[in-house]
């Protein structure tokens, strides 16, 4: 498949502190990639060598197979992008906001406007001032700026930041239909872990710096632990006969039957029947996955051991 974002072995110092070292990113078109790391891990630092802002202090970028370089402004019409808190003009009304924009990127069509602003739910918002907009709503402007000339990747830091549950729905909705239906390739970078779970085709996790895993989204539920968590009305018995029939098996914290055991939770109904003819039948009997936090946790520690 065709590589529209790329870098290559890109890290960034300053003044001898590494914020990004060796960061080899490919993202395929049509990709959502979720970029995920904890505060301070490098991901808008990233980003904005991606797009050019500054200059990697090792290796390159590429958009579309061309080196982005400060004088090379060709690529950044196929880009829509926005990093950190979105800029705008505070005194000027959403609508005029979008119109500079759109005059500035030479689009001669005045109805992508308003189309723009329907997209993002900002009709009513037209003739308000940036300046009063809430965050979630400046986001939007900022989200709609970065659409406004219907670019073929988007490169978006923290697009989720300040929505509301709704608005999250909505952004992840309008993500999810521009790359599956217009092929459009997205790169953002989010804490939201869940919603990155949802969204993302591909995630990868940034911790001090460095790349430490990518996971492609079909792959991530065989990566998350699964538990299976068994209630009786006699735990401490039934325990027992489970660990005498081979299943690995410990009370947890809430006084629940917890089981690793691969084969218990390929095979739930088997220790059903075990229990039940035992003389200890569940009266729950549930498969738990770890979710994609605490994976987050668990492996930043373990990189965070590694690295000390
Ligand atoms: N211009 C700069 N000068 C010095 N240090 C910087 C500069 N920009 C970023 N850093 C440092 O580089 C590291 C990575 O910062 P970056 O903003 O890329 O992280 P982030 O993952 O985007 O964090 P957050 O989620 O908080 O936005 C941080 O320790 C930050 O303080």
């Amino acid at each position: 498949m065709q590589t529209v974002i790329k870098s290559s072995r890109i890290s960034k110092n300053y003044k001898g502190f590494q914020a990004v070292k060796d960061v080899s990113l490919n993202i395929c078109k049509g990709e959502i990639y979720g970029f995920i790391g904890l505060n301070g891990s490098g991901k808008t630092t990233t980003i904005r060598m991606l797009l050019g802002m500054i200059k990697p202090t090792e290796g390159a970028c590429y958009i579309k197979g061309e080196k982005v370089t400060s004088t090379n402004h060709r690529i950044w019409r196929s880009v829509g992008h926005i990093v950190e808190t979105p800029h705008c003009y505070p005194e000027l009304t959403v609508l005029e906001n979008l119109e500079i924009f759109r005059r500035i990127r030479l689009m001669s069509d005045p109805e992508i406007v308003p189309r723009v602003m329907e997209q993002l739910h900002l009709t009513r918002y037209a003739q308000k001032k940036a300046r009063n907009l809430s965050l979630g709503n400046t986001q939007r402007l900022g989200i709609a700026k970065a659409l406004l000339h219907s670019p073929e990747i988007l490169i978006l830091d923290e697009p989720m930041n300040g929505l509301d549950p709704s608005g999250i729905v909505e952004i992840r909705t309008l993500l999810q239909d521009l790359a599956l239906n217009k092929g459009v390739t997205i790169l953002m970078s989010s804490h939201l872990l869940r919603e990155v779970a949802k969204i993302a085709t591909k995630i990868g996790i940034i911790h001090k710096g460095r790349l430490i895993q990518e996971i492609e989204s079909m792959q991530l539920s065989e990566r998350l632990n699964q538990q299976l968590v068994i209630d009786t009305r006699n735990n401490a018995s039934a325990i027992s006969q489970l660990t005498t029939a081979g299943y690995a098996s410990k009370i947890n914290n809430d006084g629940l039957i917890e089981t690793t055991d691969g084969r218990a939770i390929r095979n739930p109904d088997e220790i059903s029947r075990l229990l039940v003819y035992t003389g200890f039948a569940p009266t729950t009997l549930t498969v738990k996955e770890e979710n994609l936090e605490s994976y987050f946790l668990k492996i930043t520690e373990r990189e965070g051991e590694k690295l000390q």
